[in-house]
């Protein structure tokens, strides 16, 4: 079985990365192509990947094709592939956001197996969250092995189409919110006298902790707050000012901004 990518950016290689790390497919079963020849080509040969001429030479020699570009590319991309995607058992996998099922069917046509997935950078650490999707027509070991490469890498879980962006927002946009989030408080520690390596460490230590506290315990969040809230304590006395501060509606807002919508006028 060969994992191609059409297109080879920050994405791409994350789930690359992952896929090695995990070991689900051999090097050179991942093939890959993309538009600038100087990235791709050394990154091919530095990882033992198969490198192909085009995006039409990816499509050929691959069971699972990836479409990894742009939003915007990704149509005229289907349309230049659709001959070869055609030429044998193939799977076509698209990590694009905002484009259908429905916008690719239209394009390589109603009968072909579509995945329409949307995974997070996280993939490359097997600690990924991807949306999937998927048509009639991929079912069976195929529907089992096209999902089973994003379950290598993290978890997966199915979410309707029309939630997809709202799921990017959450999930697939995240993990730079976070960092922002890593960031500033770090900086706190700097603006304290720690150094900038140690205070990113110790609030990405505390972040991880924390997420992974969330998903063992079961508990909700406000109840893992009131855990670290001593009475009378330190903790609470942060949690109000942050709250004063807007970091909650800070939070909201900037998903907002993320999923495009303006949020409710209430007057
Ligand atoms: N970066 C992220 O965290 C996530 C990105 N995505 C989706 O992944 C896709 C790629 O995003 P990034 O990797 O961030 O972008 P990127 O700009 O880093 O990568 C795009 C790649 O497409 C290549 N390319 C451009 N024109 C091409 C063509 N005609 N044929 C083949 N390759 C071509 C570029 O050389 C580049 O390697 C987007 O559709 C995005 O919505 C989805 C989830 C998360
Ligand atoms: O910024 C973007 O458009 C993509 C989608 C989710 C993460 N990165």
């Amino acid at each position: 079985m060969k994992i191609g990518f059409i297109g080879v950016g920050a994405m791409a290689k994350a789930i690359i990365q992952g896929l090695l790390n995990a070991k689900t497919f051999m090097p050179a079963d991942i093939v890959i192509h993309s538009a600038h020849t100087e990235n791709y080509e050394p990154y091919a040969k530095a990882n033992g990947l198969t490198a192909a001429k085009s995006n039409r030479e990816v499509t050929e020699l691959s069971d699972l094709v990836v479409v990894a570009v742009v939003p915007e590319l990704t149509r005229d991309v289907l349309r230049e592939v659709t001959e070869e995607l055609h030429d044998g058992k193939k799977i076509l996998i698209s990590i694009v956001a905002g484009i259908t099922l429905d916008d690719m069917e239209s394009i390589v046509g109603y009968d072909f197996p579509i995945l329409r997935t949307l995974p997070n950078i996280n993939v490359e650490v097997g600690s990924g969250m991807t949306a999937i999707a998927y048509n009639d027509n991929l079912k069976g070991d195929d529907l089992i092995r096209s999902i089973g490469v994003f379950n290598a890498l993290g978890e997966t879980t199915k979410v309707p189409e029309d939630q997809f962006d709202v799921f990017s927002a959450l999930a697939g946009s995240s993990p730079a919110f976070i960092d922002l989030f890593i960031d500033s408080m770090s900086r706190a520690g700097v603006k304290y006298g720690f150094n900038k390596e140690q205070a990113t460490r110790i609030a990405a230590m505390a972040t991880l902790g924390s997420a992974k506290m969330m998903l063992m315990s079961h508990k909700i969040p406000f109840d893992l707050i009131d855990q670290v809230s001593s009475p009378g304590g330190r903790t609470v006395k942060g949690i109000l000012a942050m709250q004063e501060y807007g970091l909650p509606t800070a939070v909201v807002k900037g998903i907002d901004a993320t999923v495009g919508t303006e949020p409710e006028d209430k007057d």
